[in-house]
């Protein structure tokens, strides 16, 4: 990685936050407005009968969503629905006792989710909102409007299994009649069809089983590039239109989308760093922006380990992980900047990255709850500490190590961090500080704007090298790290202005100008503290794991 291009693409940003994308609403309405012309096909045709329900998770999108438009073709009307379920939303903890969803996360879903009724309306529906679990609110609805299907992405991690079965079982128990009091004909219970639609490759089109998948990435990457190909996105026909005529008023109708303070939430804006908008439009206006208002896909490969700045990288990872953004329509984006501009190793690079995600979406499918579990698919055995001062001083940026320290503000300021300070930070903390990997990875699911459970406790798992794949075990030096990606000190005197009057050199390696070092670096595994709770494979107060 060339250091040098990394900061100059990426020139910060000294005070203000910068918004991402920074387009102004209007281009952002302009490039959506076209993207959508461009996947509108007025030769669709739909041959269905009666109503349908499309319950909304994390695809909070209008293309490229098949999910809807299977609906749509199935059906005369179609309904939209997105539950604010209040295990993922309201004051649920985690195991370590962090909150499942911290406000920065909650706020971008909120936006994520009003930018989608707006795109629904334009299609000619709309979208009903409701507070509750998706099998106590979905049931309910598909009575009242007679739904013959309930429609949704199908999801591959346990919380999202456990509630795709209590939905079903749920809608299994519905009764639905026909035909007024006289003559009443009973139909089929309405049944849940499930849409496989998160990935870039679709998992039918796998050159092997998930079983089977491949244990090292690079065998998985090779076999889908050269035997699968990506699908085009999903065509939308003119208008998704009506919804339902009846039964709306007998359930109260469309509902309102959440405030964060109906959530129980605030936010504190931060002055500094990045700041994500949620939803759709703004998906399709950062990959505008980064493709081909700043042309920046060009270098992607040069810049993308940078810390600093909106633009070393795509930055599209939260609205993948909310579903208002599909990896097809990247990889389609990326084809056409190819025939367009140029073919290089960076256009490229980011369809690599694209295949890490999928890698980790497939193995979460493959290894079910072991990527959750201490010992990771692998089943290692080995000793973790759970010390909450170490832990503490890690997230709340304490440690004394300005790399670390900096890294962890932007996390709880932003809700982003970059994929270099990821693989710093959790190699500190688990190799270190020896501490159990699991604190960290909730913590991420805590803060992260971009929380998606495959991507995090895969990555984490491999960090902690107890991931599937046993060659990956890496160890990150702290001050190599500092001298090769922060080497005048710009990302860390950012977020710790205090280092801002020692020079460039010495930012990262204040020495006593900066708080005491809380641990020493190397991990020396006869230094860890006993503790008992170590080692503890179940988690028995989560209903997902
Ligand atoms: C400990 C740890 C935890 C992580 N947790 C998450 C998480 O919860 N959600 C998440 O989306 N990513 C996670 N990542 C992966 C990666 O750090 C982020 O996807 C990336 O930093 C997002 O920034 P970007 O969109 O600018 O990425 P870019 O560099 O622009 O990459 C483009 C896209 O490729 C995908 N991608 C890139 N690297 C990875 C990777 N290592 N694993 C999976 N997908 C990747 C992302 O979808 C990303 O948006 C984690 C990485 C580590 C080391």
């Amino acid at each position: 990685m060339n250091a040098a291009a990394s900061s100059s693409s990426s020139r910060p940003v000294r005070g203000a936050a910068v918004p991402v994308p920074s387009l102004s609403a209007d281009e952002t309405g302009a490039v959506a407005d076209e993207t959508f012309q461009r996947h509108t096909s007025p030769s669709l045709r739909r041959g269905g009968a009666g109503v349908a329900v499309v319950w909304f998770r994390n695809d909070l999108r209008v293309l490229d969503n098949e999910a809807l438009v299977r609906a749509w073709a199935a059906s005369e009307a179609v309904l939209p629905v997105f539950c604010v379920d209040p295990r993922i939303f309201e004051g649920s903890t985690h195991y370590f006792g962090f909150p499942k969803t911290a406000a920065l996360r909650a706020q971008f879903l909120v936006e994520c989710v009003g930018d989608l009724k707006y795109n629904l309306k334009k299609k000619g529906l709309d979208l009903l909102v409701r507070t509750g679990k998706p099998e106590e609110i979905l049931p309910t609805i598909a009575k009242a409007v007679s739904a013959h299907t309930v429609y949704a992405q199908k999801e591959t991690c346990s919380e999202e299994l456990f509630v795709e079965g209590l939905v079903r079982k749920g809608l299994e128990q519905v009764q639905i009649t026909q035909g007024g009091t006289s003559g009443q004909k009973k139909s089929p219970n309405p049944r849940l069809q499930l849409i496989w639609g998160a990935t870039m490759y679709h998992i039918d089109d796998l050159p092997f089983t998930v079983n089977n998948l491949p244990d090292v990435y690079t065998q998985f990457r090779k076999a889908v590039e050269s035997k699968s190909s990506v699908r085009n996105c999903s065509k939308l026909p003119p208008s998704l239109g009506p919804p339902p005529s009846y039964g709306l008023d007998e359930i109260g109708g469309w509902g309102a989308i959440p405030t964060l303070e109906s959530l129980g939430l605030s936010v504190t804006k931060s002055e500094k760093g990045m700041h994500f908008k949620g939803g759709e439009n703004a998906a399709l206006g950062r990959v505008h922006e980064y493709f081909w208002k700043k042309d920046q896909l060009k270098v992607y490969k040069e810049t993308r380990n940078g810390m600093l700045g909106p633009d070393y990288s795509t930055k599209f990872s939260p609205w993948l992980a909310s579903g208002s953004l599909s990896p097809r329509y990247i990889c389609e984006e990326v084809k056409r900047y190819e025939k367009q501009r140029v073919a290089n190793d960076s256009t490229y690079w980011v369809l690599f990255e694209l295949i890490w995600r999928d890698y980790f979406k497939f193995l979460s499918a493959k290894y079910g709850n072991s990527i959750f579990h201490l010992g990771g698919p692998r089943k290692v055995v080995s000793k973790w500490s759970q010390d909450q001062a170490l832990f503490e001083s890690w997230r709340d940026g304490r440690t004394g190590y300005p790399l670390i320290d900096a890294n962890m503000m932007e996390l709880s300021a932003t809700g982003f961090m970059s994929n270099r300070g990821r693989q710093i930070v959790c190699s500190f903390l688990v190799r270190d500080m020896g501490i159990d990997w699991r604190m960290g990875a909730e913590w991420f699911e805590t803060c992260l704007l971009d929380y998606d459970p495959a991507s995090n406790y895969g990555n984490w798992t491999y960090g902690a090298g107890v991931g599937n794949d046993p060659r990956e075990d890496r160890y990150f030096s702290i001050p190599k790290q500092a001298k090769t990606y922060d080497p005048e000190g710009e990302y860390v005197s950012y977020w710790l202005p205090e280092l801002r009057s020692l020079a460039k050199e010495r930012r990262n390696f204040p020495g006593a100008s900066y708080i005491r070092q809380i641990v020493p670096l190397k991990f020396d595994g006869g230094n860890q503290k006993k503790d008992q709770q170590f080692n503890r494979q179940r988690r028995p107060n989560m209903y997902r794991r």
